[in-house]
């Protein structure tokens, strides 16, 4: 079994030459979860005058340095208007949090300190330092500063930063499109009535989640028989969709009816490299069509969700200018492991939280057709090419799932 590509080697040629792709600028509503194509600057200062952070009396501090201290209200300011005039001695402007200080005021007497004593006039009980409860102009930020920089993700308090800077839409990284094509004769949709020896395609969308996951658009092509005319048909629909990625599924080992890279390199694929040093996934197979990436998944469902993990979602994160962590951690075996051979091995694995750190328990059977121990997994174990057996307890590294 010599010529399969290591699994590092692997991800490093699929990832090269992966850059963000280009801009587009989106409405803020719609902005959100997207990743920045650049800087976002403050349109405006904000707060953009002095304000009261409090409901209150806009007074001078001196008029309130000995207590209680009478004033005379000469008027209000609401937040959204501010008083025209200004604070004189022994004055008192009525103020609600938001509102702009008047001229004249150095502090606020918060109401709860202060009495009306009916008319106009009022006691403040407490001593206010100057200063007190007011919002400075441009407390948050200054008009022209650099608030968000270029790759950040649009979170909740981004959006609402952006939006107080008076941006109204936002230039971001445009989002990978991913055609998705399942091959086989074999393959049914999900509610169909399979014929005797059919069975339900289930692998495009665990591979739809993930790219989704992953910030990128789905097009899901649906299934193509096993005729290179038939797979060919669908690549040309996603061609003529400007798919960014076309990731197959199937079809990708040596079979007779193994027919996507035949298909693809009638198209003028470049075959970047097909078969890996890895289990499950080993069929896999990268190449460049022009601008489009193509990936082709084997088959087996695990496989197929596997290497979606572990090359699809790094490549749309490169894509769609995202970070992407390495999501392996530490963790001790729960039971015995014989030792490996040269494919580096994707363990499915029952995780429990201990006392004594993640237990990873591999189970028993690992055939790549089998969905529900995947899903039963909490994780992956990772193990290394000729990895020696290994007693329950050994350190391991596990790729988390969940
Ligand atoms: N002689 C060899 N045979 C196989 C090899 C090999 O090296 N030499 N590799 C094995 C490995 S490893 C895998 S993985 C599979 C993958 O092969 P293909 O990518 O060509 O996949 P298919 O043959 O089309 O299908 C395999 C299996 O998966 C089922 N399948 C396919 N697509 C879907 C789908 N969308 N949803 C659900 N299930 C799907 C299909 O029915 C088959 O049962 O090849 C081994 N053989
Ligand atoms: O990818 Mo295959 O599932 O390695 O067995």
């Amino acid at each position: 079994m010599s010529g399969l590509l290591p699994v590092d080697h692997a991800l490093a040629r699929m990832l090269e030459g992966a850059a963000p792709l280009a801009a587009e600028t989106v409405p803020l509503a719609e902005a959100g979860g997207r990743v920045l194509a650049a800087p976002v600057k403050a349109l405006r200062t904000q707060p953009p005058f002095d304000a009261s952070a409090m409901d209150g009396y806009a007074v001078r501090a001196a008029d309130v340095a000995h207590v209680p201290s009478r004033l005379t209200v000469i008027g209000d300011a609401p937040a959204g208007r501010r008083f025209a005039g200004a604070v004189g001695e022994r004055q008192a402007v009525r103020i609600f949090t938001g509102a702009p200080v008047p001229e004249g005021a150095d502090t606020i007497a918060i109401q709860e300190n202060v009495k009306s004593l009916g008319g106009d006039v009022i006691e403040v009980l407490e001593t206010v330092a100057a200063g007190r409860h007011i919002r400075r102009r441009g407390l948050d930020f200054t008009e022209g500063e650099v608030l968000l920089d270029a790759g950040r993700l649009l979170d909740a308090a981004a959006l609402s930063l952006a939006a107080s800077a008076n941006h109204p839409s936002l230039p971001v990284v445009k989002q990978p499109l991913v055609a998705i094509i399942a091959t086989g004769d074999e393959l049914v949709p999900p509610g169909s009535t399979p014929a005797a020896d059919q069975i339900i395609a289930s692998n495009a969308y665990g591979v739809a989640a993930i790219a989704r996951q992953s910030g990128a658009r789905v097009l899901d092509l649906g299934i193509a028989p096993d005729r290179i005319e038939a797979i060919s048909a669908l690549l040309q629909q996603a061609l003529d969709a400007g798919a960014d990625v076309i990731v197959t599924l199937g079809g990708a080992s040596v079979g007779d009816h193994d027919l996507v890279q035949a298909a693809l390199v009638g198209f003028g694929m470049e075959l970047g490299f097909w078969k890996i040093a890895m289990r499950p996934g080993k069929p896999l197979m990268s190449g460049r069509l022009g601008a489009t990436r193509c990936i082709g998944l084997p088959g087996n469902p695990v496989a197929s969700l596997v290497c979606s993990q572990l090359f699809l979602k790094p490549l749309l994160a490169r894509l769609g200018g995202r970070q992407h962590d390495d999501q392996t951690v530490d963790a001790v075996l729960g039971a015995p492991m014989a030792a490996n051979d040269q494919r580096q091995d994707y363990v499915r694995a029952r995780v429990e939280h201990t006392a004594a750190g993640l237990l990873a328990t591999p189970f028993d059977v690992q055939d790549s057709s089998m969905l529900r121990l995947l899903s039963d997994a909490g994780g992956l174990i990772v193990r290394a090419p000729f990895a020696p057996a290994v007693e329950a307890g050994a350190p391991c590294r596990l790729l988390r799932l969940r």
